[in-house]
């Protein structure tokens, strides 16, 4: 399995694009500004969505997919998430003021976009890989993403999240996790407004770490807010963890 950063930043700037993975060629985690880095070619291969929460920079280029695609598209492109997460992206998105209502475009009977609603730890097969969305605390309602590889590998995706002991029994109950992709948005002198804001430090980071009962083997750091990205980052190798720890920009891809 191919995990390809799109987009790991916390905000926008030269060089620096909002969450956005993509899983192989056709799949993506989440479609923030990092989805417009892919060529036109690429965006005609990507046939499924999987959304982690409603927030702007993670899904402002979902309508603007779907769009790209419209005379394309002889079947619709499939997007994931949980209830709230799916009623909100209709709700206040794709609802003919904000963007048009393309699960009823171009015919109600053979749309361009489909909702497909998944439940909370419920695993999800396409293919050779399995999605499990699991609930994590943010402001609004936020499933991480766990992925299966096709060679049983576990690529793990908190989205945004703060901690929680909620969050270490999920993590926990996962097994070993061969790859965690997890926030970290906010310096530790920010810690009122990361925990207001229900994101993650590096102390918090190191506090979830430590109660982990494996360690991952790999550490990849996102959604750092970009002002602080020198801080967070000088924070973070503080920290001396027993794993690989990679701040990760724009452009990587790992296998797994
Ligand atoms: N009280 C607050 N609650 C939520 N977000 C806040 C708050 N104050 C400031 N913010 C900012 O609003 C941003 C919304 O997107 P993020 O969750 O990435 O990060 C959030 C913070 O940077």
């Amino acid at each position: 399995m191919k995990v390809q950063v799109l987009g790991c930043s916390g905000g926008i700037g030269v060089g620096e694009f909002t969450t956005c993975v993509r899983i192989n060629e056709d799949i993506l985690l989440d479609a923030g500004t990092g989805l417009g880095c892919l060529t036109q070619s690429e965006l005609t291969q990507l046939r499924h969505v999987f959304i982690s929460h409603s927030h702007l920079d993670h899904v402002c280029l979902l309508p603007m997919l779907i769009d790209n695609q419209f005379e394309l598209l002889k079947s619709p492109i499939n997007v994931y998430g949980v209830s709230q997460v799916l009623e909100s992206l209709h709700q206040h998105i794709f609802n003919w003021k904000i963007w048009p209502d393309f699960t009823q475009l171009p015919s109600v009977d053979a749309p361009v976009m489909a909702f497909t609603t998944l439940n909370s730890k419920e695993s999800f097969k396409l293919g050779d890989l399995s999605f499990t969305p699991f609930d994590v605390e943010h402001v609004v309602p936020t499933t991480g993403y766990a992925v299966v590889s096709e060679g049983g590998r576990l690529f793990v995706f908190t989205s945004d999240t703060t901690l929680n002991e909620g969050l270490i029994k999920t993590l926990n109950q996962m097994g070993p996790i061969h790859s965690l992709m997890i926030e970290c948005a906010m310096p530790n002198r920010m810690q009122d407004l990361a925990i207001a804001s229900k994101h993650m430090t590096p102390t918090m980071l190191n506090e979830l770490l430590i109660c982990l009962e494996a360690m991952p083997e790999r550490i990849l750091v996102s959604h750092i807010k970009p002002y602080y990205v020198d801080e967070v980052e000088a924070e973070l190798m503080s920290l001396n963890l027993n794993a690989e720890l990679i701040v990760l920009s724009s452009g990587q891809f790992f296998f797994l």
